[in-house]
């Protein structure tokens, strides 16, 4: 009911500004659009589900995420795929496998510290309900 649609209305607000500020953020330069697949030519031999910042916005404006968790599962890929990706011990490897674990901590840190368990608990009672 609107209700409802009033809290996933707030649920796309608080996504698209913690994205956002992800986006911002120059260490996270490189994850801010798609892999270019014309760049790196194995990437999609080696990344089954692709994920970006940019991507994570599309799929907030397109209504894709009821809750937090279903957002912590796409932006979770984007450190993942990096650390699968660039697993070596050179240096470019290292430097955006350091920038991954610092993407990660960054969004847990953002979701403890700014979402409000009795909001995300509303936002699991919606999707259980659909
Ligand atoms: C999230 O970003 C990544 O996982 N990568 C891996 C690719 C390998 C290396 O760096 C990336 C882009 C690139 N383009 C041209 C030549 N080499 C590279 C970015």
């Amino acid at each position: 009911e609107e209700q409802e649609e009033d809290v996933l209305r707030e649920l796309r607000l608080f996504l698209r500004n913690v994205t956002e500020r992800l986006a911002l953020d120059r260490r996270f330069k490189a994850f801010t659009k798609p892999v270019d697949i014309e760049e790196v030519p194995d990437y999609l031999i080696v990344i089954r589900k692709p994920m970006d910042l940019s991507t994570l916005l599309t799929n907030i404006d397109e209504h894709k995420y009821v809750t937090v968790s279903e957002f912590m599962s796409d932006a979770d890929l984007i450190w993942q795929n990096a650390l699968e990706y660039n697993p070596d011990s050179d240096p470019m490897d290292r430097h955006i496998r350091h920038r991954a674990c610092a993407l990660k901590d960054t969004v847990r840190a953002i979701i403890r510290d700014e979402l409000d368990e009795d909001f995300d608990r509303v936002c699991e009672e919606i999707k259980e309900s659909r």
